[in-house]
């Protein structure tokens, strides 16, 4: 027994030593970073395993304050490398080799697959090449139809809160906006979301983010087994929605790619549209996103339903929970922010009148007071206040502070947009809410703040999300008065931004 003992503690030892050796030129590589204290062989791992959804957002800030804006640490042997450093972002975020995405993002292949989210390197490339055209501006100028009706049946939803005296989260209603009006532009398909269609669809999106950000960071539940055998009610309930989805989407697909082969199919597709073909489409000559996926080859071969689906629900995800959470939260800040509200009222009336129809591109950019209103509380909260990569080749990198370094090949990268939004060195009074700000030339580094992060992997639907929220802001807060009602939005991190709170706030008819 006492033999077979030292055999072990012999044996686990050797595998200790080797596995910190087989780290040694990662150790020497990154040695001119700061970071906390590393245990042998267990790093930091204290710390990883202090992190959850609320305190994310003070831990990564504090360990700023004590070892500098780039800083690393160790788990078990793995080397997390944080920065909220924007000289050191831009050049990780401008190169095109480095951006393969980290694991953590596993917890969502088995809902969005590899779609242009999550995947890297040929496919990404090919994939982002196929889907760009699908955001030009002469598309997004199509879409300002959907976004005016949708939001006018979310002002309408809303009349039943707005009484003067009700506090309420206006999350779910936001939510179910920006949901129908992703599904209409992008895949051509109504969902009815606000109106109380597809409930069953909604409600499985909306417990899935909830139980994928409560995982995201909890390192050890991020592995699909030991998920399974700790939590397998959670992953049965997960396996449920996850069928409902796919369902939902792989529908979505056969509908429109029906209603596509009778449009191609007709003589003369713009007169030849059936009415009910038409309502699928949505109108007759938008390519929606899904149009091109359905009709896209790569090496001369179309992609499979397979392919088009991770698409379709990366797109139906990213393309509805992000907008939702800033402009909630953007409508909670000017209802605790009076002066910013009437200042807003004010631009939109001189700039658009009383006609919403006269809405155009044009002069949505003209609503400039409107765009710091909104960039201000993307500073404030951040749909995501975090991304990461991992990184597959040797970076080097040069900077004005830390001089020349290189992040080894296997080492991970954490990149804190939230805790670079809120630093006081470069936003004077970083925690009130001063949408002027924006409007003096930036004193800062441009990638101090990146709430669509920048280069190559930037967020591709930025400017759909900044003329869809305009639009929205521009009919609410010509039809309400938003009061300060409720409690303050208190931040977790979901994978998206959310609030323990919600996003509370009252309403009240403007006078006509
Ligand atoms: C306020 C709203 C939004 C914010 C703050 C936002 C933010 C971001 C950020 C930070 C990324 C980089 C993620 C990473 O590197 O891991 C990203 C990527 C992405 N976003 Fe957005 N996003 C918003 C709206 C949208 C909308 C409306 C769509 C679709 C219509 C969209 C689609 C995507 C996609 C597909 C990617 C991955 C792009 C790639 O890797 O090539 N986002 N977004």
């Amino acid at each position: 027994m006492d033999a077979i003992a030292l055999i072990a503690i012999l044996a686990l030892s050797a595998l200790a030593f080797y596995l910190h050796a087989s780290k040694r030129h990662m150790r020497k590589a990154v040695s001119n970073l700061g970071g906390p204290y590393n245990i042998p062989l267990l790093g930091a791992l204290q710390l990883a395993y202090r992190f959850d959804p609320k305190n994310i957002f003070q831990i990564p800030t504090e360990l700023k304050n004590k070892y500098g804006d780039l800083f690393k640490l160790w788990a078990l042997n793995r080397l997390i490398v944080i920065s909220g450093d924007a000289e050191f972002n831009e050049q990780i975020l401008t190169s095109s080799v480095h951006i393969t995405k980290h694991r953590l993002y596993g917890v969502l292949h088995d809902w969005l697959g590899v779609g242009l989210l999550t995947s890297d390197g040929q496919k990404w490339q090919s994939r982002r090449k196929i889907i760009t055209p699908t955001f030009h501006f002469k598309i997004l100028e199509e879409f300002l139809q959907i976004f005016k009706q949708q939001s006018e049946i979310l002002v309408e939803c809303l009349a039943a809160k707005a009484d003067g005296k009700t506090t309420f989260d206006v999350y779910p209603f936001v939510c179910g906006a920006t949901l129908d009006i992703i599904a209409e532009t992008a895949m051509g398909t109504k969902v009815k979301a606000q109106t109380g269609g597809t409930k069953q669809y909604i409600k499985a999106v909306t417990e899935m983010t909830k139980m994928l950000g409560w995982r995201f960071l909890r390192v050890h539940l991020q592995s699909e087994v030991v998920f399974s055998i700790l939590h397998p009610f959670k992953k049965l309930q997960s396996m449920k929605n996850l069928r409902i989805m796919h369902e939902f989407t792989r529908n979505v697909i056969k509908e429109r790619r029906k209603a596509l082969e009778v449009t191609l199919g007709s003589q003369n597709p713009s007169a030849g549209t059936t009415s009910e073909t038409e309502q699928i489409l949505g109108t007759k000559k938008r390519m929606a996103l899904l149009d091109v996926l359905l009709q896209a080859t790569v090496d001369g071969e179309p992609l499979t339903d397979e392919d088009i689906r991770e698409e379709v629900d990366t797109f139906m995800f990213e393309g509805h929970d992000t907008t939702a959470t800033a402009l909630s939260c953007t409508l909670h800040l000017l209802a605790r922010h009076p002066r910013v509200q009437n200042k807003l009222l004010k631009e939109i009336q001189e700039v658009l009148g009383d006609d919403l129809e006269s809405i155009n591109l044009m002069n949505l950019n003209d609503l400039k007071y409107m765009e710091c209103v909104i960039k201000e509380s993307l500073r404030l909260y951040s749909p995501i206040p975090i991304i990461a990569r991992e990184i597959k080749e040797d970076f080097k990198y040069k900077h004005s502070t830390i001089g020349e370094g290189v992040l080894p090949a296997g080492s991970e990268l954490v990149m804190g947009f939230y805790v670079m939004a809120s630093e006081s060195k470069c936003f004077e009074n970083a925690n009130e809410f001063l949408p002027e700000r924006h409007q003096q030339p930036a004193k800062m580094h441009n990638f101090q703040f990146t709430p669509f992060s920048a280069g190559p992997r930037n967020c591709i639907g930025q400017k759909f999300a900044m003329y869809e929220m305009k639009v929205v802001l521009t009919n609410i807060i010509r039809t309400y008065e938003l009061l300060p009602y409720g409690e303050k939005i208190d931040p977790l991190l979901g994978i998206v931004l959310r609030s323990s709170t919600g996003m509370q706030l009252g309403m009240k008819r403007r006078a006509t």
